[in-house]
């Protein structure tokens, strides 16, 4: 039987959306208010999906205190009250969009889900902007 388990967490994070070989004209066009020089913050809420079989002994897909303790440890701490463009190293050369926080997000998981299982990630900037990623396959 398989089934599909979630867990909810939230980060605070500042970003600017830019790119530094752009013109400012350019930053401006593409990004608007997103590309302000002074940055500025949004209340993430994220959902972590984990599908697979559910394990007739424990009765757990997957035991949902660990992926807790493993989304605070791998992404709150990570994340929350940081600026993402200046103090996580993944956005360095790569724009904090939505889409490439969820991919980011993915990859840092990825590892510590079991192989077996699929791992989904939906990610709210805004109440009304979100995104999801389920890896390539
Ligand atoms: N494809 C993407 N488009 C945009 C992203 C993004 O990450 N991926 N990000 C932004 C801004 O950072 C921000 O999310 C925009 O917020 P805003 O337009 O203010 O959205 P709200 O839901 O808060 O407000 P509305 O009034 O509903 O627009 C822009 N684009």
């Amino acid at each position: 039987m398989k089934l599909r388990v979630s867990r909810k967490a939230h980060f605070n994070s500042a970003h600017r959306l830019f790119r530094k070989e752009w013109s400012d004209e350019k930053n401006q066009r593409i990004f608007g208010k997103c590309n302000n020089p002074n940055y500025h913050g949004h209340n993430y809420e994220l959902i972590v999906h984990v599908t697979g079989e559910l394990d007739l002994e424990t009765g757990f897909v997957m035991d949902l205190k660990e992926l807790s303790d493993l989304i605070k440890r791998e992404i709150e701490e990570t994340f929350d009250h940081k600026n993402l463009n200046l103090d996580v190293p993944e956005f360095a050369d790569l724009i904090p969009s939505a889409e490439n926080i969820a991919v980011v997000i993915w990859q840092k998981l990825r590892p510590f889900i079991p192989q077996d299982k699929a791992l989904e990630v939906e990610l709210y900037e805004t109440a009304r902007n979100f995104v999801s990623y389920k890896g390539e396959n």
